[in-house]
């Protein structure tokens, strides 16, 4: 153990904020005063003794002097490398700095006391360890910065157990701070300074680790951006050269889909919902499925009509008289509309809105027979009030993404039919017909009248979802209207929303009008023919529609005109005919052939239907309005027939149950009917509604079929003149029953002259034309013996009763 007791006296060479620890070699610049005098003075103390001079190297931090500094030899003095005189001075022992004194020389002279740093001999394991670790941790630094002398001597140390000599060779690290430079020093205790050493080394390691994973994640990251941004202006190149190859111009169609989102004018949340789309587009490559589909997105929301809508320009006459232009009759139903019209105009005006809130009413439903001018009505009303118009055929619908969309993630999916309606229309607030809306069906995909019932709502369809589009639509601009062939198959909750408008057919008179006022002008221009060229007198245009055509509305009509006047242009052209030419009746034949539909009571009696007991005339509303059929009931053979009833003709349940009250009744009244009932006992009767091929129910043929049965039974004709409806009771009670006015319109149409209605339907003629009631002589009845009385021919006409095979 070396004694600490050796005091020294020296002149102090002040480090300014650096430090010189023992065992390290320093060059100090000799320009430096405080340098030169201090080296100068140990030269002159030196002077004449062995030994190398001798100085105090003390850190100097912020001008204050540290508590240790170092005994240090001035090894040489010469030049320095950048040529300015200088001494290279060796870092020697630690020396505890004592009181000032005098010495020779401008240098500041102190005493100092040496520190004792004798290590334990041998070194405790643990010593041992800690030399081996810092080793470890040193060397793994140094050789990273191919410090490799270094590396060395450190080994060499660490071997030799020099601790001393190895914590203070971590003077040199260049990332230890002056302050921790100090505290090495003044640490005096070999272990603990290289417990101190470890400790700095490895946290500087930790340091370098973070800071190296962050710098490569960093590194990294740039890496891929520029890789892509090189292949994406490679992308543009290749696709570019592809333009020009394909020989399309630049920007035609242009793909730059951010430029055109942002230029175009979108709503906020659309516009957020399009860039993200764009975002995911730039990410995505040329050729993945995803591009496509996000592409397809973009250009429908692009295309969609955000922003337009077209300014309301209606008054009510005026509204009113486009209406009344446009299509012939129809005066209530016009008036109908106008009334919704002034209604909703007066609420605009007053900044109320739509109809809101209030079940049913907003939406208009146009109820009637095809051809009856339901569509075109539609048409009109958005000519009225100067709006777009869009028809969304709904006829056979039965999936909802219809009607509200596929999401996108579905092969090929599309937009809903309206949101490709608002599309078409190129505007916001269009007049949308929601054409045959009874015909929307439902199934496993869903049910579109539900996704209707949305679009309809006026609560809930300012925020319309599209599967597809998915930002959300606001439809309460939109007018709605709906058309659809019959009430009954009408979803009921949207029955519900609904104001019903019903157009039930027109008279021959009407038809007239309009086929002289609206078809013939249009089909004579579809036919290329000047207006006037051809004309149809009255007579021919009635012959039209009372036995060539047979219908509700006008369809078959407009297309036999049609026909008409392609012969006559086709005549024109072949020199046949000279125009101008007005068709008259007995020109018909010779122009479309023979009519198809001659009234029952034109025909040769033998011909006719119910020259047959057993067959009586019904009246009954289809899907294509008011119509006539027959009724038609014979009894089985006693031998080989069924007992009991067969029905046939694709009856519904009501239907069926109206069969059987009518043979109930005539069993148990029969009698004193003096009908011979007893056959109905013991053979089969068949009851059969031709035209087998549609559908029928309702129980509103029930006297029908009772004057059939009786027919049969008493061998007396049903009059040929006489048709009929009414729902029977088991005690022959007539019951009323719904569609009268199509009902009678039907009649008059077949040229019917008598019909027998329901006495408690009485009040539903009101609405049947005048016309129409002055050719028919219509009686009220309570009871089924009335329809009998009235039916039935007289008895001496009898024939014999046939037997069904
Ligand atoms: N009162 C009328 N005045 C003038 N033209 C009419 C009138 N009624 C119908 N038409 C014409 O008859 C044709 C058939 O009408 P439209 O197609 O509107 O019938 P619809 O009732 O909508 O039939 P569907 O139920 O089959 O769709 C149209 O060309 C229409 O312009």
């Amino acid at each position: 153990m070396a004694s600490t007791s050796t005091t020294l006296t020296l002149p102090v060479l002040p480090l300014d904020d650096e430090v010189v620890l023992p065992g390290m070699v320093v060059p100090l610049d000799l320009n430096d005063p405080d340098v030169r005098a201090a080296v100068e003075a140990a030269q002159a103390a030196a002077r004449g003794l062995t030994g190398k001079p001798r100085v105090l190297l003390v850190p100097r931090i912020d001008g204050t002097y540290a508590a240790t500094g170092v005994l240090g030899t001035v090894e040489q003095v010469g030049r320095l490398a950048d040529g300015d005189p200088g001494a290279l001075i060796k870092g020697r022992r630690r020396v505890q700095i004592g009181a000032g004194t005098t010495g020779p020389g401008a240098a500041l002279w102190v005493e100092g006391i040496e520190v004792d740093e004798t290590v334990p001999d041998p070194l405790p394991g643990a010593v041992t360890e800690l030399a081996k670790e810092y080793k470890a941790l040193a060397t793994s630094w140094l050789k990273k910065r191919g410090a490799w002398q270094v590396v060395d001597r450190v080994q060499q140390l660490a071997d030799s157990g020099e601790i001393s000599a190895l914590a203070d060779n971590s003077g040199y690290s260049p990332f230890l701070t002056t302050d921790q430079k100090v505290q090495l020093l003044e640490t005096a205790d070999p272990v603990e300074r290289l417990k101190l050493a470890a400790k700095l080394l490895s946290d500087h390691l930790a340091e370098q680790d973070v800071a190296e994973s962050i710098a490569k994640d960093v590194q990294e990251g740039v890496d891929k951006q520029q890789r892509e941004f090189l292949l994406r202006r490679q992308l543009e190149a290749v696709r570019k050269e592809l333009r020009e190859l394909n020989g399309e111009s630049e920007g035609e169609e242009s793909d730059d889909y951010r430029a055109r989102v942002e230029a175009a004018d979108l709503p906020e949340h659309v516009r957020e919902a399009a860039l993200k789309e764009v975002d995911k587009l730039e990410r995505s490559s040329e050729q993945s499925p995803e591009g496509s589909w996000i592409r397809t997105w973009l250009d429908t929301v692009l295309e969609l009509p955000w922003n337009e809508r077209t300014e309301d320009q209606y008054d009510i006459q005026g509204a009113k008289d486009v209406l009344d232009a446009e299509h012939a009759g129809l005066e209530d139903v016009k008036e109908r509309i106008t009334e919704y019209l002034a209604v909703r105009k007066r609420r605009a005006d007053r900044g109320l809105g739509v109809v809101g809130g209030r079940r049913g009413g907003a939406v208009l439903a146009l109820v009637g027979p095809p051809g009856v001018g339901k569509t075109s009505l539609g048409e009109s009303v958005a000519h009225a009030m100067g709006r777009k118009f869009v028809r969304v055929a709904l006829g056979g619908v039965r999936d909802e993404a219809e009607i509200r969309g596929h999401r996108r993630t579905y092969v090929g999916a599309l937009p809903g039919r309206i949101v490709r309606a608002v599309k078409e229309a190129g505007s916001m607030n269009p007049v949308v017909l929601l054409d045959e809306i009874d015909k929307v069906g439902s199934d496993f995909r869903g049910d579109p009248a539900a996704a209707l019932l949305e679009v309809l709502d006026p609560a809930q369809n300012h925020t319309f979802r599209d599967h597809y589009l998915e930002v959300e639509l606001d439809l309460s601009d939109v007018v709605f209207l709906a058309t659809a062939n019959v009430l009954e198959a009408i979803p009921e909750a949207l029955l519900d929303r609904m104001e019903l408008v019903r157009l039930d057919g027109y008279t021959e008179d009407e038809k007239v009008v309009i086929a002289r006022d609206h078809l013939l002008p249009r089909q004579l221009e579809r036919a290329g023919l000047e207006p006037g060229e051809v004309a149809l007198d009255e007579g021919a245009l009635r012959k039209l529609a009372g036995e060539y055509t047979r219908e509700a509305g006008v369809r078959n009509l407009e297309r036999s005109v049609a026909r008409l006047l392609r012969k006559v242009a086709a005549q024109s052209e072949l020199g046949e005919r000279e125009l101008p030419f007005t068709v008259t009746e007995g020109d018909l034949r010779g122009l479309i052939g023979r009519p198809h539909h001659v009234p029952e009571s034109a025909q040769d009696p033998a011909e006719r239907r119910t020259s047959v007991p057993g067959v009586a005339t019904g009246l009954a509303v289809t899907g294509a309005g008011g119509d006539v059929l027959y009724v038609e009931a014979s009894l089985a053979d006693p031998e080989t027939g069924a007992a009991g009833l067969t029905l046939t003709g694709q009856l519904g349940d009501v239907m069926k149950e109206s069969a059987q009250i009518a043979l109930s009744f005539l069993r148990s009244h029969g009698a004193e009917l003096e009908l011979p009932v007893g056959d109905l006992k013991d053979r089969g009767a068949h009851i059969h509604f031709p035209a087998g091929a549609v559908p029928k129910d309702g129980p509103s043929a029930g006297i029908t079929m009772t004057t059939a049965l009786a027919s049969l039974l008493s061998g007396r004709l049903v009059r040929t003149d006489v048709a009929m409806t009414g729902e029977v009771s088991l005690t022959g009670r007539v019951l009323p029953i719904g569609g009268v006015k199509q009902k009678l319109l039907a009649a008059h149409r077949a040229g019917i002259s008598t019909v027998i209605i329901p006495k408690r339907n009485e009040a539903d003629l009101d609405d049947v034309p005048a016309e129409v009631l002055d050719k028919l002589e219509v009686h009220p009845v309570t009871d089924v013996r009335q329809v009998l009385e009235l039916a039935l021919a007289p008895a001496e006409v009898q024939v014999e009763v046939p037997v069904a095979a």
